[in-house]
């Protein structure tokens, strides 16, 4: 049976559910259900918070799970990233008032607070900055404001929390993160988890992809195929129109307008576009 930690609430927790949802895995009936029983996929879903998650998994206690990178390398926990999820997505920054601040070699000797002090003070000995760091459960962007510290090292998304106090981002972004799956550094790849990161996978490409359909001129269906090589290639199927082909190819969602452009341009028409619920590439 596949082990698998969820984050049970925060910024991950919506769009995990929904992947793992979107892959075939059982949901949970209420916000406070904190073990999933999946029989049918014979797997097991555990509901933590997304801090916890590479401490489990590290730990071997659980086979994977779903969190955030900056917590991972926060964690220190002996685990790796198996495939990024493609949500949650942040930056780790520092920030002050506005101003009083140019780069990291400023903090020498000032406080830093944070709820990533292991990231933090990795990142202030690789750049050999000798800092205090203040370490806080969260909302630490209030902290300047109370004098507990001189400067934060937080979760930047929108920038709104920071613009809301008033506070502005200095220095290099201290690293990029975003949702990702983890196992246990060096550990064996279970049947579970091998179909577990192929359900994702489907559902990630699910997503890239659009399916396009349109018929054109054989003599122009090289240059269609050019513009809509597929995977393996596109099939390709007679129409009862003589000298006419049906073409059906996956397609980038991402400038797939401009396609529909290129292909309506060498004549081709009926040209159809719509999602894929799921898929196995
Ligand atoms: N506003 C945000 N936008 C995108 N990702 C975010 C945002 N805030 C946090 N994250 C990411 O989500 C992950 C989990 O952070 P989250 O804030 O949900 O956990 P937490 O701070 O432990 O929980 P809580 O905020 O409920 O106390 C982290 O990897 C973080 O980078
Ligand atoms: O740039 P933004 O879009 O404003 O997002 C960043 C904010 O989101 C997170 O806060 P969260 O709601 O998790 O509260 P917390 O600080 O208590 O963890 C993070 O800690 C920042 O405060
Ligand atoms: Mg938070």
């Amino acid at each position: 049976m596949l082990r698998l930690a969820v984050p049970n609430k925060g910024a991950l927790n919506e769009a995990a559910q929904t992947i793992l949802k979107e892959a075939g895995y059982r949901p949970r009936s209420d916000s406070k259900e904190l073990v999933v029983i999946d029989e049918e996929n014979s797997c097991e879903l555990f509901f933590l918070r997304p801090r916890d998650i590479a401490i489990y998994v590290g730990e071997g206690t659980l086979d994977a799970g779903i969190t955030g990178r900056d917590m991972l390398i926060d964690s220190g926990a002996p685990v790796e990233e198996i495939l990024t999820l493609g949500f949650g997505g942040s930056t780790f920054r520092l920030a002050a008032r506005p101003g009083s601040m140019d780069s990291v070699k400023d903090l020498a000797g000032l406080r830093i607070a944070t709820s990533y002090a292991g990231l933090l003070g990795r990142y202030l000995a690789e750049t050999g900055v000798d800092a205090r760091v203040i370490k806080l459960d969260g909302a630490v962007e209030t902290s300047i404001r109370l004098g507990v510290a001189d400067a934060v090292a937080d979760v930047v998304e929108t920038g709104t929390t920071l613009r809301n106090v008033g506070l502005e981002v200095f220095g290099d972004p201290i690293m990029r993160s975003e949702a990702v799956l983890i196992k246990r550094e060096g550990a064996a790849e279970s049947n579970g988890l091998s179909q577990l990161i192929r359900r994702l996978q489907g559902v990630l490409h699910a997503r890239d992809f659009v399916m396009m359909d349109y018929d054109i001129r054989a003599e122009r269906i090289e240059e269609a195929i050019a513009l809509t090589p597929g995977m393996e290639g596109p099939t390709v199927s007679p129409l009862h129109r003589e000298g006419w082909v049906a073409v059906r190819a996956m397609v980038r969602r991402k400038g797939h307008q401009q396609v529909m452009d290129k292909l309506w341009d060498i004549g081709a028409r009926a040209i159809l576009v719509t999602d894929i619920y799921a898929c196995r590439i």
